[in-house]
């Protein structure tokens, strides 16, 4: 796909629940400092993609590999955070400190400053002692985008990270996104609104229970490769068995 060096890779590796695969046949790399969409329809595997990635789903075969030392930022979707949790949007943003300064690391002057940044950077200054539970979709989600920016890892991993959010919010996620991308991390975010994956990013993985095209997102995205993954996902059968079609 690209000279770079891999961010991650993929060795033969089947995803699932139980001994259910989700995603298979995945064997290929992610380069370092790339900017890639994940598409698909829906039930496709890309959160369970992600999933397999972070390391809360084991591969059921096969192995994933990845480069970085300093770990990887993950953003969930909406729909999986507990919003109804007691906590302010000044300690939500502060465990991004967490993988460097462990849960009962305190917080140094240091550290002030760079949460005092990371809210200034997504417009939330004055929002510290809001409890989360009162914030609005898109404010919630500013305030998620500021603890991925405190964690200051080399990979982050967005699942649909504008969705119900409003056009401006989105323009301003999205210029953290690009930053993100000019800093040479390597940014995976799976996403539905095509047009914004034409535009914003320039690699994408099609993927229909398996990848169905990866590369250039002008080739990737070509009618007929997203006719085939319509196609493959509706005629998958969600109770088959591990599949080895490539085990000699
Ligand atoms: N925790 C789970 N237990 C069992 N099956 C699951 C679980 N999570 C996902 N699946 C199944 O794995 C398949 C892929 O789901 P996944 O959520 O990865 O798809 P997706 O492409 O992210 O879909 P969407 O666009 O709707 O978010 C689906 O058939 C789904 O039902």
């Amino acid at each position: 796909m690209s000279a770079a060096p891999a961010a991650i890779r993929f060795d033969e590796v089947t995803l699932g629940y139980g001994r259910r695969p989700a995603v298979h046949h995945l064997d290929g790399e992610i380069p370092a400092g790339c900017l890639m969409a994940v598409v698909g329809p829906n039930g496709a595997g890309k959160s369970t993609l992600l999933k397999g990635i972070v390391g809360t789903l084991k591969p059921l075969e096969g192995h994933i590999r990845c480069q970085a030392s300093r770990g990887i930022a993950y953003l969930p979707q909406a729909a999986e955070i507990d919003r109804s949790f007691p906590l302010s949007v000044y300690d939500l943003v502060a465990m991004g400190l967490w993988s460097r300064s462990g849960l009962f690391g305190g917080i140094s002057r240091q550290d002030r400053t760079g949460i005092d940044d990371a809210l200034a950077a997504v417009g939330l200054t004055g929002f510290e002692r809001r409890p989360i539970s009162t914030l609005s979709g898109g404010q919630m989600q500013r305030a998620l985008f500021a603890r991925l920016l405190l964690q200051d890892a080399p990979v982050i991993l967005l699942d649909e990270p504008f969705t119900a959010i409003d056009a401006k919010t989105t323009a301003d996620l999205l210029d953290l996104v690009r930053r993100w991308h000019a800093e040479s991390r390597t940014v995976v975010a799976v996403l539905h609104d095509l047009d914004m994956v034409r535009r914003a990013f320039p690699q994408t993985l099609l993927i229909a229970r398996e990848p169905v095209a990866w590369g250039e997102t002008i080739e990737v995205l070509s009618p007929e490769n997203l006719l085939k993954a319509r196609h493959m996902v509706e005629a998958y059968d969600p109770h088959a068995d591990v599949c080895h079609r490539n085990v000699a």
